[in-house]
């Protein structure tokens, strides 16, 4: 049972993406995939099979079933059944293709061959089982904020060490190094994800000393720097984001920017509170279909 998976088809009507996206994440899955057919939406994702029994996958259904209802659309369709590792990589591998995100990069799957040519970063990734291909709302909107912050900034407000909060695939310390970061702590309390991290520093190319994957989180950093950050790029959920700033806090200084996404528009209010209650004045909000992300700074 230790490398099956469960693969989870999901048909529904289109307009409920991001609700399926939302679950999905919530439950657990890994490695999602979404084509349109037949005018329907086909979500594939993946669980490794220890994590999910039956009735998890039952009640999954339910709620889907329930969401849809709310907003007026049929139950989507769900099935699901158990694969082996090999087939789920592969599997959901055949969907991701390479993508623009904001004016300067480019997330180009490791396996696919590079474009010919290319002024954009490009940043190579293999997920393996962690979050972060880059094609949710979530990332993409800290890699473009990440792109105003480094575009703004002079030379000699150079070099920036940033912490990465739940960091999952890499992305975006991977980014934020691109776009001229000197030094990135990238924690993870999920070991998977340190592991992909890991890999995705590999194949970027980037210097071992420069990317400093950890399992843990934001005290995992506090113990490990010897000086506050200069930035913090925080891609978790609403409730983790206001549970951890206390913690994100103390390890600033009054220079310190802030990226904080994984929040759903409805909730930025309760994040912006929580942000100024713990001395962070909130710049800008961008947002992207039904998420947004808060850009902050200390002073
Ligand atoms: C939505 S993913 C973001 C991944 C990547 N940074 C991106 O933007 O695509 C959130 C990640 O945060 C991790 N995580 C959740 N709670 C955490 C916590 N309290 N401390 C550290 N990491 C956490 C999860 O394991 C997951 O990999």
């Amino acid at each position: 049972m230790a490398n099956t998976w469960w693969e989870i088809n999901i048909i529904s009507n289109p307009d409920l993406e991001d609700t399926i996206y939302w679950r999905l994440e919530n439950f657990g899955t890994r490695g999602t995939a979404v084509e349109i057919k037949d005018h329907n939406l086909l979500v594939k994702a993946y669980l490794p099979s220890f994590q999910a029994e039956l009735p998890d996958l039952q009640e999954l259904s339910s709620s889907l079933g329930e969401d849809a209802i709310s907003v007026g659309f049929p139950p989507p369709v769900l099935n699901w059944h158990l694969i082996d590792e090999e087939d789920w990589s592969s599997s959901w591998k055949q969907h991701w293709q390479p993508e623009e995100i904001g004016d300067r990069f480019l997330i180009n799957p490791a396996w696919l061959p590079l474009p010919p040519s290319t002024k954009r970063l490009i940043i190579l990734l293999d997920p393996g089982v962690a979050f972060g291909t880059g094609n949710h709302a979530t990332t993409q909107l800290c890699l473009e904020s990440l792109e105003m912050h480094f575009s703004n900034i002079t030379e000699n407000q150079k070099p920036s060490t940033i912490a990465d909060i739940g960091c999952g695939s890499g992305i975006l310390g991977v980014g934020a190094i691109l776009l001229g970061a000197t030094k990135v702590y990238a924690v993870d309390n999920d070991p998977l994800a340190v592991k992909s991290t890991f890999s995705n520093c590999t194949l970027n190319h980037i210097p071992p000393d420069c990317l400093i994957p950890l399992e843990g989180s934001v005290n995992t950093v506090r113990k490990t720097i010897d000086q506050p950050v200069d930035g913090i790029v925080c891609n978790i959920l609403a409730d983790v984001i206001i549970q951890l700033l206390p913690e994100m806090t103390a390890i600033t200084k009054s220079s310190t920017w802030g990226i904080f996404s994984g929040i759903l528009i409805g909730q930025s209010k309760a994040v912006a509170n929580a942000l100024e209650q713990n001395g962070w004045i909130v710049t800008n909000i961008h947002e992207k279909k039904e998420w947004c992300c808060l850009n902050a700074r200390r002073s």
